[in-house]
């Protein structure tokens, strides 16, 4: 890594070389120029990827990229990838049941993580690997996107300054229909699979910025979940509901493999309006409402690209300022929302193979 008073450079190696981990990387090396943070220049170079499967793979996935610099190094061994002095950072993109044994195995080879949702499979895992990077002062990332546009910040603090008035509700869901597939991570528990982990993530997001970190007592937690007829370990179709007595507030995250979210799929309501926002992953447009009625649109920033690079901006400041953890989304977050999850998993008797659950 380069860190000069103007520039930071971050090198990135990646692991999990899907048809997601391409998407991203290609919007990160596209677009990251686009972002200059507290007067630093962020330039991010992908100098290594692996591939678990064969160096075949890795080469494909290489021909995916959509941007033109892929003078990079090709491994088929994790250990030798971590071995590699030139990364500064590794993005895990495997299946969710593969994050925190890559994660622990890259944090323990003195290297940087960034972790795609859902971080880890439970709450343990989580305060094992927060446990490593404080020990090695690493930092750790957990890549829920949706927290690091510009557009949520800005939602955030309109709400924080009171638009809505006394937030009283907060609702929001991220559905797709996806039938089921034998061959598909969503549906396989070995990966990690199910509705919770891959969409409630962004769902439950919205009441933990808005209600989850403002509340000084622990909320009750109801939750239901149907679970998938072709592999009844998992579930398809899941709703969590937390009360705040303290806050006189509730906020439900919900998400389903078996339709699909309205186009405006986040509801924050208070005593003097609401607001309504398009999507819940990636907020673009949102409309308030007065408790008289008055429709206004929001004035949100416009994201270029699609925005994957604003994680990857934060992690190299972070980097740069020498910190094992984000200010603006720490892991104690995300481990208070897994504890979360671990609830509703034992409720709902969501379960996966013991190998995947262990840390
Ligand atoms: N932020 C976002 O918007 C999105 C995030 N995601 C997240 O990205 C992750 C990957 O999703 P997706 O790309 O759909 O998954 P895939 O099923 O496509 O798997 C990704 C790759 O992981 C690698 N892999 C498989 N098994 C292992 C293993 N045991 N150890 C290490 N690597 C392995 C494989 O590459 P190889 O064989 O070459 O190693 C595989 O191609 C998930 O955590 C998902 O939640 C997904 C979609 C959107
Ligand atoms: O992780 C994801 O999966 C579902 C998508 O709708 C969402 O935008 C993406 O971030």
């Amino acid at each position: 890594m380069t860190d000069t008073t103007t520039q930071i450079h971050l090198r990135w190696g990646i692991v999990g070389l899907g048809q997601f981990a391409a998407k991203w990387a290609s919007d990160v090396l596209l677009n990251y120029h686009l972002d200059s943070i507290n007067g630093k220049h962020v330039t991010h170079e992908l100098r290594a990827v692996v591939s678990t499967s064969s160096l075949s793979k890795a080469q494909q996935f290489v021909s995916l990229l959509s941007c033109k610099d892929k003078q990079l190094t090709l491994y088929d061994s994790y250990q030798k990838f971590l071995e590699d002095e030139e990364i500064d950072i590794v993005y895990i993109a495997a299946p969710n049941a593969f994050h925190y044994t890559l994660a622990k195995q890259a944090l323990e080879a003195g290297k940087h993580i960034l972790v795609e949702k859902t971080f880890t499979i439970n709450h343990k895992q989580a305060v094992r690997l927060q446990e490593i990077s404080a020990r090695k002062n690493l930092l750790v990332v957990h890549g829920v996107w949706t927290r690091f546009l510009p557009t949520t910040k800005k939602l955030v603090q309109l709400v924080e300054d009171g638009k809505v008035g006394i937030v009283r509700r907060v609702q929001a869901d991220l559905s797709h229909n996806c039938p089921y597939d034998s061959s598909s991570r969503l549906f396989n528990p070995e990966l990690g699979a199910g509705v919770l982990l891959d969409n409630l993530i962004y769902s439950i997001t919205w009441t933990d910025m808005l209600l989850l970190s403002k509340t000084v007592t622990n909320p009750s937690i109801s939750s239901w979940a149907i679970k998938s007829k072709e592999a009844p370990e998992i579930d398809v179709s899941t709703s969590i509901t937390l009360l705040f007595d303290d806050l006189l507030a509730s906020g439900t995250a919900t998400g389903s493999f078996l339709t699909e979210s309205p186009k405006e799929s986040v509801l924050i309501e208070g005593d003097k309006g609401y607001i309504k926002i398009g999507r819940t992953s990636r907020p673009s447009y949102a409309t308030f409402t007065s408790s008289t009625g008055q429709e206004e649109q929001l004035d949100l920033p416009v994201i270029e690209g699609i925005g994957y690079y604003y994680e990857a901006n934060a992690a190299a400041i972070a980097i740069g300022n020498k910190q094992n953890d984000l200010t603006e989304y720490p892991i104690k977050d995300t481990i208070r929302v897994l504890q979360i999850f671990d609830r509703c998993r034992r409720d709902n008797k969501i379960s996966f193979p013991e190998s995947v659950e262990s840390f």
